[in-house]
Order: C-alpha cells, then structure tokens, then sequence
C-alpha cells in the first residue's frame, strides 16, 4: 500500500539509487546489464587474489590490480570509474531526497507540508522516505553511526558517540570496525581519538571477499561490493579476502606510515597474521613504512621473549601440568625437560620433538598432551591437532592423511593432517592410538619425523621443524601396570618395615621408576614386535611412561570429582555437598585399573550424582540446603539376604542447627546395584 503511494518517478530514482535484487539487475537497461556481468565475474573470480604464494600489494589493492592482458569483460576493475560516478550519483540522490524532506516537513501531519512544485503529494514523500529507511536498513543504529563519521572524518560526531557509549570496536555487519575504516581512509585524527577510547588495534576485520561475505550472511554479492565500497573504501580488490586484517594491516594498505606508528605505539602487534597467513610487513611499500615495520617486529620479538622467558621462570611448566594432571610425576618431568630444552636453544633444530606416551587407559596421556599444547599456544583450536590414527588402518587411508595425489578422488580437499599442519605449523600433534595405524602411514610418520616436512598429496612441502608431535598407544599397557604395581608393593614393604607405625607414609610412595632394565628387556621388544621398524623407534626423543594410580592418587581424583558436582550443585539448585575423608576412600575403590580415572568418574556418578537426581526428582531436597554424604554400615553390613553388603554412601540433610536426617530415597534407584567396571 505504502508503495503503490510512491510517484513512479521516485521510485525509479531510488531503484536506479540501489538496485539490489539480483532480478532487477538482470531485468534494468544497460547500465545495470553491465552490473550483471560484473556479478557474472565476480563469482568466476571467486578465487582470492593471495592465494598465490608470492605477496605483493598488487591484487589486494584494486588499482594495482588492473591486468594489461586479461579481457576487460573479465575484470571488474575496468569498471571502477563507472561505479564512482554511478555510487556518487546515488548518494546525491538519498541527500536530496532527504534534505526536500527535511524542507518541506513531510513528517508532519498532511496538508501541513503541501505539496512541491512537480506535484508530489507529502503521502507520496512520506512513503518514498519509508522506502528509503527500509533501504538504508539499520544504518542509523550508533554504531553505524560511528563507522560513518570514522569514515568522512567527522570528530564532533565521534567524541559524541563514544561520550554516549559507543563501543569503539563496534563491529559493521560485515565485519570491519571503525578503526579500520579510519586507517584505510587514512584519517588520523580519528584513529587517535579511537585509540584513546580503547578501540582495540589488534582486532581482525571478520570481511573476506565480496563473494565470500556474500555467502556467508545470505546477501547478494553486488550488495555486499557496494556497501564494501561505500562504507569502507573503494581502494580493495573484490577478489581479495580480507578477513584477519588488523588496522595496522589497512594503514600499510593505505600506505600511511603516520597511522601506522600510532597504531604500534598503541600495542599494535606487527607480527599477527590475516587469515591468508601475511603479517603487515608483506604488504608494505619499500621504503619508510617497510623500515618502521621491520624495526618494531624486532622490538615487539625482544619484549614478547622477555615477557615469556619470565613468565617461565614464575610459573615453571611442572607446576602448570600439576595444576590439571594428578600424579604421573615422571611423565611430568620427562615431557616438561624436553620442552625447556628445546624452549631455551638445547635441541637439535633439524628436527621436531617427538614423544611416545605408554600407559593404559584413561590414566592422562591425551590430557598431558592437550596442556603442553595450551602452554605453547594460546589458540589452542589450531595449537592442538588430534588425530585418531585407528581411522588410518587401511593402505588406501595414507590419502586421507596427506590428502591424494592429483586425479584421484578427494584430491581437493587434501589432507587432514597436511590441512590442520598448514594453519599451524608449529602445533602439538597427538597421533591417538598410534599402534593401529597401517605400516604405510607410519612411513609416512617416520618422514615427518626425520625431516621435520611433508609434502602433501598436491606436492607442496609443509615444513614443520617446531612442530610437536606425541604418539600415544596401549601397547604394553598391562606389563608397565604390572611392573608399577610390583614397584609400588616393593616400595610399600620397604616403608613399613622402615616406618611400621607411620601409614600415611606409606600412602604417599606413589613415586616409583620405571627401571632402564625393564625399559630393554619387557618393553622395547614388545614395541619392536608392534613397530617392526628399528629407526621408527630411533626417531622418538622420549618414551614417557604413564603409570597406574596410587592410592593417594586416586583420593586426590575422587576429591576432583566431587568438586566438580558440588560446583555444580551449588550454582544449579543453590545445594551444598559436604563429605568426609571415608566417602574419599569408599569412592576411591571403585577404581579399575583398566579405565583409570575414567572408572573415578563413574563410580561417583553411580553413588552420588544418581542419588542427587533421584532425591531432587522426589522432592527431597529444598532450595538452599546442606547434604552431608558419609558411609553408611561396614563390612558387617547385611543386605536383604543376609549378605554382606559392604559399605554404602548414605545422604543426610543438614538442618540450620547441625542436626541431620538421613535422605529415604525411594526405589528403584538403587546405586549399588548398578555397575558399569565390575
Ligand atoms: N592423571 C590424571 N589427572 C587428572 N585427570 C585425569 C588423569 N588421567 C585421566 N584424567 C581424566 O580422565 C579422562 C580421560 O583421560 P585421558 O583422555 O587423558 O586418558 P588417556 O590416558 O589418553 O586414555 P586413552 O588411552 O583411553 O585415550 C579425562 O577427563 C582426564 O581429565
């Protein structure tokens, strides 16, 4: 209805000012026509320009980009000069289109306005500026606002805004921040003023390509050209991703070395990458803004080797690995040793560190590897890769490792290693279950290994010298529990008949070595058997030995445990769980030295989370309460059937005034009787 208010030829100025459904601009004359070919060519030039191993500026910036020997019904650029006048035409439009509004007081009641000399009726007017406002979309929210005035350099308008609270990293729906767009279009006084707000100058622009942005948020590409364009800057190439770019990035773009230096004495950091993996530095001009990068990459090196170096020394990595990993104290140290040599330059650089984690399960060989790679790096989704080598049994899986050679199916989507290696080159690898992997796979591990590279099935060579890899397997698993049993028993007996009347003592003598005898006798010809290859196991810097838990171990991950759910509990249902030292023990029993620390984990959701549940479900449990669990009853304990028992876990609720009522919580729940290990 509004619409059909409209004079045609309103309408017809504002469609021509924005055309943006993709049938108008295949429907509309000449001049659209040729904005359909230009969609035409952006999608057959989907392909960013940087994907060229060679950096240049050339490519990211559209006027560098204009090719000499490329048909120019091919290239976009051709028709920049097109889009300015076109772009300039259509914001003459919206401002007299607005500014006859604003004139005429067409928001005011009818005939108050009257009508223009060409007869437009205010009605009409009123609907073509609700037109106009359905097509300018969300642009007048603040933010917006503030990406406008960081863009045509209009200060007042910023400190207003930010005065008001605007967040300076406001984010434009395509993904660019003001600060970008300030030193794209090389506004300084504007980048000051967003520095000292707090705009961050280390935020990555979320903007790939035209065609990529396209369609990631559902927009029809020639849209999302415009408003790049129009909002951001003209100077880009389409073709170009963009995404990771920082504003210390855009200012090189824009070749402002004034920009750039605010930027870096703000903490910008010269060395972070865009998504195609290219720091400022690759994009800059000889000349004076190379020289000032190069100088503060060197600084910002020196202070960040400073900052870890000391960091290391507060916080060594034992006490980091202690925090998560209960027990396990040579495994600790072995892996924590190897990684400080290698931290500090006393390591062979040729090649990258390899370790072969023994043990059975869950007895914390993944979760070891998971916090060397959270001390490495700090995004540890690409720091950490994983993979489970019981998917590579079969000679044909080698292509799914490091992707398949050139005609062969999945040739395109490479490998899962090479994919993963590619992003982060110096990542923590964990080979899971390495012992199932086909022999040629291994061989391919012994490469990786040996030259620190691998060339994956497109031919291209990933170094990865930094990289460190750790394998884990069960083999020998049995044989080292053994052997750390014997040792624990060996120790037991040595404690109590040196200290018979101190038992707690005895408890601690968790601390056992694995001795170098039984390292050459029991497990290298058990891993010789499994490997079959003498130099596979020459290229491993350290076998780590992961033993079985030891009773004070095992109350420690009890205690975990219970803390874990009574978080929970309190945050949840606002209940208190409080236990005593015979529910530590009584739990610890459940332990399964073929599940290790996952048999703990189940053995307290069996006894105690199951008997949560069902007292919550009954109602039994009012808000804000105390639980006190204890052991009910002992070896001399009967059930029905005038069995023994054993000891059970009793639940009291804990009244204002200390007193407590054991918990009647009704059938079927019947805990005891539930067992996953036994
Ligand atoms: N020593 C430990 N200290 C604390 N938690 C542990 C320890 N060992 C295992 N866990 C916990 O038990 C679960 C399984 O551990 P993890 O994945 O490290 O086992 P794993 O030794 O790699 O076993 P698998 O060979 O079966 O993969 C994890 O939730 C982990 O946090």
């Amino acid at each position: 209805m509004l619409l059909s208010a409209v004079p045609r030829h309103v309408l017809v100025r504002c469609r021509r000012a924005r055309s943006l459904s993709p049938c108008r601009v295949l429907k509309t004359s000449s001049g659209d026509a040729t904005r359909s070919q230009t969609l035409h060519d952006l999608e057959l030039n989907r392909n960013p320009i940087v994907s060229t191993s060679r950096v240049s500026r050339k490519g990211i910036l559209s006027e560098d980009t204009m090719p000499t020997n490329v048909s120019s019904q091919m290239q976009y650029h051709h028709l920049t000069a097109r889009w300015i006048t076109n772009l300039q035409g259509r914001r003459n439009s919206w401002n007299a289109l607005a500014a006859g509004g604003r004139a005429k007081n067409y928001w005011d009641e009818e005939g108050k306005g009257g009508t223009d000399s060409r007869g437009i009726t205010s009605a009409g007017v009123v609907s073509a500026a609700a037109l106009a406002y359905c097509l300018k979309k969300d642009s007048d929210s603040k933010g917006d606002s503030l990406l406008d005035a960081s863009r045509t350099s209009n200060t007042q308008e910023i400190s207003r805004l930010l005065e008001e609270g605007v967040d300076p990293n406001y984010r434009h729906r395509l993904g660019w921040t003001a600060l970008m767009v300030a030193a794209m279009n090389r506004q300084h006084n504007v980048v000051r003023i967003l520095l000292a707000a707090g705009a961050d100058p280390n935020q990555g622009d979320n903007f790939s390509s035209v065609y990529e942005t396209s369609r990631e948020k559902g927009v029809h590409s020639l849209e999302v050209l415009v408003t790049r364009e129009d909002e951001f800057n003209n100077r880009l190439s389409s073709r170009a991703s963009f995404r990771g770019c920082t504003p210390l990035h855009y200012a090189v773009l824009a070749d402002d070395p004034r920009i750039a230096r605010m930027l870096l004495e703000a903490g910008a950091n010269p060395l972070q990458t865009n998504d195609m993996g290219h720091t400022p530095l690759a994009y800059a001009k000889e000349g004076e803004m190379q020289a000032l990068l190069k100088e503060w990459e060197g600084k910002f090196q020196e202070a960040q080797q400073r900052r870890e170096a000391e960091e290391r020394r507060r916080f060594p990595l034992e006490r980091r690995l202690r925090e998560h990993i209960i027990g396990q104290e040579g495994a600790i140290n072995t892996v924590a040793s190897a990684i400080r040599r290698k931290e500090n330059g006393w390591y062979d650089e040729e090649h990258p560190l390899v370790f072969l984690f023994l043990g059975s399960s869950g007895i914390g060989k993944t979760e070891l590897a998971k916090q060397v790679a959270r001390y490495m790096h700090k995004d540890v989704k690409k720091g950490f890769i994983r993979m489970d080598m019981s998917e590579f049994q079969e000679k044909h899986e080698v292509a799914k490792f490091i992707g398949s050679p050139p005609g062969y199916v999945g040739h395109e989507e490479g490998g899962q290693l090479t994919k993963q290696l590619k992003q982060c080159p110096n990542a923590v690898v964990l080979f899971d279950e390495v012992d199932k992997a086909h022999p040629d796979v291994l061989t391919i591990m012994l490469q990786l290994f040996d030259e620190g590279r691998l060339t994956d099935g497109k031919g291209k060579t990933i170094e990865c010298k930094d990289a460190i890899f750790i394998m884990t397997s069960n083999v020998a698993s049995d044989e080292i529990a053994h052997h750390a049993l014997q040792l624990r028993q060996e120790v037991q007996e040595q404690s109590r008949r040196r200290l018979a009347e101190n038992l707690n003592d005895v408890q601690t003598s968790g601390k056992i070595t694995i001795s170098k005898q039984f390292k050459e006798d029991v497990i290298r010809p058990i891993l010789k058997g499994q490997f079959r290859r003498d130099e596979f196991l020459g290229r491993i810097n350290e076998i780590v030995y992961f033993l079985p838990f030891c009773h004070s171990e095992l109350i420690q991950l009890v205690s975990k445990e219970l803390n874990f759910w009574a978080k929970k509990a309190k945050q949840r249902h606002n209940i208190t769980l409080q236990w005593d030292r015979p529910v530590l023990d009584l739990l610890a029993g459940g332990y399964n030295l073929h599940y290790g620390a996952r048999s703990i984990k189940h053995e307290v959701e069996r006894r105690v989370v199951n008997q949560l549940a069902a007292a919550y479900e009954q109602e039994l449990l009012p808000k804000g309460c105390t639980l006190r669990l204890s052991v009910d009853g002992g070896a001399e304990s009967k059930d029905q059937e005038g069995n023994g028992a054993g000891p059970s876990l009793r639940l009291d609720i804990v009244g204002a005034d200390s007193s407590s009522r054991k918990l009647d919580i009704r059938p079927p729940l019947n805990p005891d009787e539930m067992a996953y290990f036994h």
